[in-house]
Parts: C-alpha cells; sequence; structure tokens
C-alpha cells in the first residue's frame, strides 16, 4: 500500500480560529511533522530477543480551529489512538512540534487536563462501583471546579443528556448506552475547551447513537467546543462533523469533506428495496445497478455522494414498494477504494 502519498487537497484544512488572549496561537490544535516511534522487542527463538522499531505516526501535520468538529478516521492500527494519546500528553512524541491551546501536552499534561476532555468508548473513566453522582462529585474536586459552575454544568449535562433515573445507580448496572452518555457528561463537567471522543458510538443501539450526535452537536453550537472524534461509523462523522482527516500507516492521507472522501473513494452506498412480489431487477439510471437480487428484496449500488432521494422515487412510481433502506459503506471499504484509486492515476507511484 502506498504510505507515501500526499493528503488529498479537499475542503479547507482548519487554519482560523479566533486567536486566545495570553498569546495563544489562531490554530488551537498545531501539529507540525509530529512522529512516534515505538521501540519493541520481538522474542526470537527460546533465548533471543529482536529488537525493531514501530512507526506509529509519521510526519504528521495539521491543525485544528477553535470550535471545529472533526473525524479523525483510518483502518486498524493506522496511528489514531497513538495520536489522541499524544494530543492530551499521555504519550510523548518521537519528534516534531505538538501544541493544544499553545500548551506542549507532554510537558504541561496537568495543566492541558483542565482544557481537554477526553471520552474513550471502550473504557469509562468512572468508578465501576460507586453511584454515577458520586463519580462527578469525586471529580467536583480533582478539577476544582467552582462550586456554582459545577452545579450549573452537572443540571445542565443531566438535562441533556436524560441522566435524572441514572444518577443514584452504580456504574457497573448501566447499559452501554447509558453508561455512555454518563462517560460524556464526565468529560464535560470542568467545561473544556476540546474533547476528544474515541469510537464514542461503538456498540450503542440507534437511538442513542442519535442521542449521542445530537447532544455533541448541542455542545458544538452553545459552547463552541472543538471536537476531535474517532470513530469506525460513517454516520458519526456524516452527522457530526464537517471536516474530516483520514490517516493510515501513521500519516495523513485525506483531509476534507466527507462527500469528497465519498468522490475520492469512488464508495457507494446500497438501497435496500422490499418488494410486494418478486419482480425482475428493477430498471435504475446508471451509475446505479442492482447488484443482488433475493425474493421480493433487491439491492441497488448507487455513488454515495448523491442522494438516494431521486432513485426511491423513480422505484416508487413504478414498482410495488412495500419497505426501503439505505446502507452506508463502512470506513474501511472507502479507504481500500481510495487507494485503488490513487494508485489507478499514479501507476509508476511506488511505496
Ligand atoms: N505502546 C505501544 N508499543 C508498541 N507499539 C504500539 C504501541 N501503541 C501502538 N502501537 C502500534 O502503533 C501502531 C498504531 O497503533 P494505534 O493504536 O495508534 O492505531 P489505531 O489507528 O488507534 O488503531 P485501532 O483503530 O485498531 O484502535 C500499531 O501498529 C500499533 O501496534
Amino acid at each position: 500500500m502506498d504510505t507515501t502519498a500526499e493528503p488529498e487537497a479537499g475542503g479547507e484544512p482548519g487554519t482560523g480560529g479566533e486567536p486566545g488572549t495570553g498569546g495563544e496561537p489562531e490554530a488551537f490544535i498545531a501539529l507540525d511533522g509530529v512522529e512516534k516511534v515505538f521501540d519493541v522487542r520481538r522474542r526470537k527463538g527460546l533465548l533471543r530477543r529482536e529488537r525493531h522499531q514501530v512507526r506509529a505516526v509519521d510526519s504528521l501535520s495539521f491543525t485544528v480551529a477553535r470550535g471545529e468538529m472533526v473525524g479523525y478516521i483510518g483502518p486498524n492500527g493506522a496511528g489514531k489512538s497513538t495520536t489522541i494519546k499524544m494530543l492530551t500528553g499521555i504519550l510523548t512524541p518521537s519528534g516534531g512540534r505538538l501544541r493544544v491551546a499553545g500548551i506542549d501536552p507532554s510537558r504541561e499534561r496537568t495543566r492541558l487536563a483542565h482544557r481537554i476532555g477526553v471520552v474513550f468508548g471502550q473504557r469509562t473513566t468512572l468508578w465501576w462501583d460507586l453511584p454515577l453522582i458520586d463519580s462527578y462529585k469525586l471529580m467536583h474536586r480533582m478539577y476544582r471546579i467552582p462550586d456554582g459552575r459545577y452545579r450549573e454544568n452537572l443540571g445542565r449535562l443531566v438535562e441533556l443528556l436524560d441522566l435524572g433515573d441514572m444518577l443514584e445507580v452504580p456504574v457497573r448496572q448501566l447499559s452501554l448506552g447509558q453508561r455512555m452518555r454518563g462517560d460524556i457528561a464526565a468529560a464535560l463537567l470542568h467545561d473544556p475547551e476540546v474533547l476528544y471522543l474515541d469510537e464514542p458510538t461503538i456498540g450503542l443501539d440507534v437511538v442513542s447513537k442519535t442521542r449521542v450526535r445530537e447532544f455533541l452537536r448541542q455542545v458544538n453550537t452553545e459552547r463552541s467546543t472543538t471536537v476531535l472524534l474517532t470513530t469506525h461509523d460513517l454516520q458519526d462523522i456524516e452527522q457530526v462533523c464537517s471536516r474530516v482527516m483520514v490517516i493510515d500507516h501513521g500519516r495523513l492521507v485525506y483531509d476534507g469533506g466527507l462527500a469528497g472522501l465519498h468522490e475520492v473513494g469512488e464508495s457507494e452506498r446500497t438501497l435496500v428495496v422490499d418488494l410486494e412480489r418478486e419482480c425482475p431487477p428493477v430498471e435504475v439510471p446508471a451509475p446505479a445497478r442492482v447488484v443482488r437480487v433475493d425474493g421480493p428484496r433487491q439491492w441497488v449500488a448507487f455513488p454515495a455522494s448523491e442522494s438516494a432521494a431521486g432513485l426511491v422515487a423513480r422505484i416508487a412510481e413504478r414498482y410495488p414498494l412495500v419497505d426501503l433502506s439505505v446502507r452506508e459503506p463502512d470506513i474501511e471499504a472507502v479507504i481500500a477504494k481510495m487507494y485503488a484509486e490513487r494508485a489507478g492515476r499514479t501507476p509508476t507511484q511506488s511505496s
């Protein structure tokens, strides 16, 4: 796979943002040639161990303006978590320059902690055996949130995330969706300026996913919170982010709008139609086409950058339509097509 490719010129990368006080840079998050190399020891035979290096992040440069909502996606092992860990100060870059709100995260991790919120979908930051409210009380003290602000923020988050009935329940008894809402509230109690979310909708049902996405949009509108969202669910990006960055093998390979990503990857969505009875393949205008027929159900692939509305109207007009749904492409498929497309355009380029 070609890892030497430059980022696609998609939408405008975030370079603006309001200059803050105290000499803050214009870009709220700024990475310049950031690298992270891990030294790994591998067992070779019974006694011998071999050292080798894993370049998890490689010459990564981007900026995010205050108030932007950016999707950060890529295949497994691409370097997303490593980037987030460097942005929070958990990991120190091996090279390059990284700043969040003008702060070097690994040098001033505690100072930065007051300005950022982090949600890991697969792990909780809440105290497992304590009622939810006790975790919030502990965070109130840990972050030294002024009493008035704590009460105001807690009241607002309880209302917006509908946490009222859960506050006295031990965290281990909460459902995944409830726990996730509890975690998101915990990350926002201290009014962070930036929120890092790592797979915040993983394992949630459709209703809970919608609720989380709506909430994120609302927080961004009300507080201009900058959001960096890592996910494998393209709908998270579609419904929350105006910009998406794709990372692969530690390098930025795309930075722009989601529609542009679909165009670059030539990805397709699938319209699944249920007809009243078995019919011959429905006639649809190219490039849409029927890719599968199973009794009265048919699958119609169409470019992800186009709306399904015209296609639906056409099928409904001519066929006995009973039900329909639209399936999104997954991120791995979009990225795989993006590479295939890139390889096709530049056949002489080698990695
Ligand atoms: N502590 C570590 N020591 C050694 N190698 C590591 C370490 N952390 C990550 N890596 C390696 O760095 C690369 C990037 O990992 P990272 O977890 O950042 O990927 P990711 O994009 O978050 O993947 P996923 O979607 O699977 O979570 C992988 O090859 C991984 O094995």
